[in-house]
């Protein structure tokens, strides 16, 4: 039986890495993501590739919208398995720079989502009987406060505390949960933080990335295809005892 995973802000960065991956493991893949043209080539070029695939437009922070994603990817493929819970935005916030509405916008996509994800899979999970599995996306910036970046990392750190509650609330029905801890990768997400580091400075995106790397990472920055593997390794059968953990993926695999 075909396993199924969706994985949130599946069209660009991490998340078309992990989906790329997941599909070559052997699952069927929901590409879903607020970018409805991406998660498509994405989804098609899995296709086209021999993997199963869908594309799904989705705005994480919308609960109902989740709910109903949820439910028209198990009816799609016959099954849901994995959710990875992946998408997210990472604004530079100077403390004196976050405002009401930035804050709101940014918890309810990465917090909130990250919820909604979690609310919707386990209500699928139950239905079918399935003893699924939960991954979501934390980050170095969850274990480590990164400069300017306080609303971000606000929210990797909540995201950490919500995996480990998921997992001892869940535990019983045999349902896991997880989080995996990129360091440094070179994505849109991770350029526009550069950008932000350099513009700072009045120096360059290169010198950016080169600074804030040398400062968080030791100068060492991760592939996609990196932490893709990670979330492999948790969505497959190999960590089914695992639960509650975040696995660093930084210069190598460490859970925390
Ligand atoms: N790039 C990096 O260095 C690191 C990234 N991460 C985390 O990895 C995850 C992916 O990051 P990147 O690939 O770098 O990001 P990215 O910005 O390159 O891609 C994010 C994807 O999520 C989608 N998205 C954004 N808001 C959405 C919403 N409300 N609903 C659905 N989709 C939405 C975007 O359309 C995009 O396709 C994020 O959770 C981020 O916090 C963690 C550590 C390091
Ligand atoms: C974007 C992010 O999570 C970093 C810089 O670790």
């Amino acid at each position: 039986m075909t396993k199924v995973a969706m994985v949130t802000g599946g069209a660009q960065g991490i998340g078309e890495a992990i989906s790329r991956r997941l599909a070559a493991d052997g699952f069927a893949v929901a590409v879903a993501d607020l970018n409805e043209d991406k998660a498509s080539q994405v989804a098609n070029d899995i296709e086209r590739s021999g993997g199963k695939a869908m594309a799904v437009t989705l705005d994480v922070a919308d609960q109902q919208a989740f709910s109903d994603a949820v439910d028209k990817v198990a009816d799609h493929f016959g099954g849901f398995d994995v959710i990875v819970n992946n998408a997210g935005l990472g604004p530079t916030t100077p403390i004196e720079s976050i405002t009401p509405e930035l804050f709101d916008k940014v918890v309810h996509v990465n917090v909130a989502g990250t919820i909604w994800g979690i609310q919707a899979a386990v209500r699928k999970f139950r239905e079918n009987g399935t003893k699924g599995k939960i991954i979501n996306a934390t980050s170095q910036a969850g274990v480590v406060g990164n400069p300017n970046l306080m609303l971000y990392c606000s929210t990797k750190f909540a995201i950490r505390g919500i995996t480990q509650v998921a997992a001892r609330d869940l535990a019983g029905e045999g349902i896991t949960a997880n989080a995996y801890a990129p360091g440094i990768v070179k994505t849109p997400m991770m350029m526009d933080i550069a950008h932000n580091v350099g513009k700072n400075a009045g120096k360059s995106d290169e010198w950016g990335m080169s600074t804030f790397s040398k400062d968080i990472a030791l100068g060492r920055l991760s592939e996609p295809e990196d932490v893709a593997a990670a979330v492999s390794f948790l969505a497959g059968p190999d960590s089914d005892y695992i639960t509650g953990q975040t696995l660093i993926v930084d210069g190598g695999m460490q859970f925390q």
